[in-house]
């Protein structure tokens, strides 16, 4: 079944959202794209297919507000496909939801992926974050929900970069580059940006049966030092309260930052599915609040397929089994490797690995990243 890509495009307030929407409309390659805002803002879209949400966040029965979903967004979901299915609109090829600036993108991530009829039909192909070259730096020193939209990115682009000095756009981007080094960085103009390079981010692609697991996990970019720097405040002791201003090498006004760990762990063994699963169910009760995004491609034991992993928070997607596993791309050989991409806050790869090694054969340990073994200081 084919399902239709979104795109979630975040940033924060006026940091140039709209203005980048209505470029990207003015694309043929989007000229069947629907589109979802939360608010109207200064800027106008003028497409056939913009229908208005409002905010409207309905808890998910576990209760915890991190997790809820927005009613008003499966909604519109809903009748949007529905409208689609019985021909009362275009049919549309692709979805954009454009958030509010304020908003954290995880309740819209959790909608597209805990109504069925809606993980049915839609499937996430990216989090676009916009980040303003101008104010940037200072919002996410004040604000923690920026920093968490622009950790949990796809592809992170600089907007009003005619407006800043180069040297703070580079300080901006070299920034965002520790904060999300798996997020290819874009700068846009007035909104303008080639859209293939915001689009089809995802693990599929219409018309294409390979799944792009490099270019979704884009866990070769986690293998870059700068992706580590965080981890050497990793100590069994994650809470914010406990960083110790000892550890802090960074300046002060990037505190939220530290709070953010990108990593990847790698297994080249076939894990127990339902071990892991435990470990993960472990994570999620104690810590899941702090799952900011966790993606990854699974080698089962027992099955000859590859499972793709994808989670928010509490919420996870269901697993989908890949048709083929990805190749190496120097050898060409089937990679059929483990990995797990993880973007946290207050919580280290050092313990993420202990948990998982907890519930896996009572003590597999990921191959390679920077910590491991480091599950011998409990
Ligand atoms: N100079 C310059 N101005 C820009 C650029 N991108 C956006 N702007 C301006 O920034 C202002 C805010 O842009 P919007 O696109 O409305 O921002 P937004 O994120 O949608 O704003 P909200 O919906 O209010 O959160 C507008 O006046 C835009 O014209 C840019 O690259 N350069």
């Amino acid at each position: 079944m084919t399902t239709l890509p979104v795109t979630v495009l975040t940033g924060f307030l006026g940091s140039g959202k709209t203005t980048l929407l209505n470029h990207l409309l003015e694309h043929a390659d989007l000229a069947d794209a629907a589109v979802l805002v939360n608010e109207f803002g200064d800027v106008a879209i003028d497409h056939l297919l913009v229908r208005h949400v409002s905010e409207d966040v309905v808890l998910l029965n576990s209760g915890c507000l991190c997790c809820s979903v927005r009613g008003d967004m499966v909604t519109a979901l809903r009748d949007l496909f529905l409208r689609r299915v019985r021909q009362e609109i275009p049919e549309f090829r692709r979805l954009l939801i454009e958030t509010t600036g304020l908003a954290d993108p995880a309740p819209i991530l959790h909608t597209l992926m805990s109504d069925p009829l809606i993980a049915n039909h839609y499937r996430l192909d990216g989090v676009v974050t916009v980040v303003d070259a101008v104010a940037g730096a200072d919002t996410l020193d004040r604000q923690m929900e920026s920093v968490k939209q622009a950790a949990v990115a796809d592809r992170l682009v600089l907007s009003k970069t005619d407006l800043a000095p180069a040297e703070a756009v580079a300080a901006l981007e070299e920034r965002l580059a520790r904060l999300n080094p798996g997020a290819p960085r874009l700068r846009a103009d007035h909104g303008r940006v080639d859209p293939a390079r915001l689009l089809n981010c995802g693990l599929f692609r219409a018309g294409d049966k390979h799944p792009d697991v490099a270019g979704w996990l884009r866990d070769e970019a986690l293998a870059d030092p700068q992706a580590h720097e965080h981890d050497h405040h990793d100590n069994d002791h994650d809470h914010d309260h406990e960083h110790h201003d000892h550890e802090h090498h960074h300046q002060d006004a990037n505190r939220h930052d530290d709070r953010i760990r990108a990593f990847c762990l790698t297994w080249t063994t076939p894990l127990d599915w339902d071990a892991l699963l435990s470990g993960l169910e472990l994570l999620i009760a104690s810590r899941g609040t702090d799952l900011l995004r966790i993606k990854g491609i699974v080698a089962a034991r027992g099955l000859d397929h590859p499972l793709a992993l994808h989670g928010v928070q509490h919420v996870f997607h269901p697993p989908a089994a890949l048709p083929r596993w990805p190749l190496d791309p120097v050898t060409g050989a089937e990679d059929r490797r483990s990995r797990l991409v993880f973007i946290t806050r207050d919580l280290s790869q050092g313990m993420v690995e202990r948990v998982l090694a907890a519930t896996l054969d009572g003590g597999t340990s990921p191959d390679g990243g920077a910590e491991t073994g480091a599950g011998t200081g409990d």
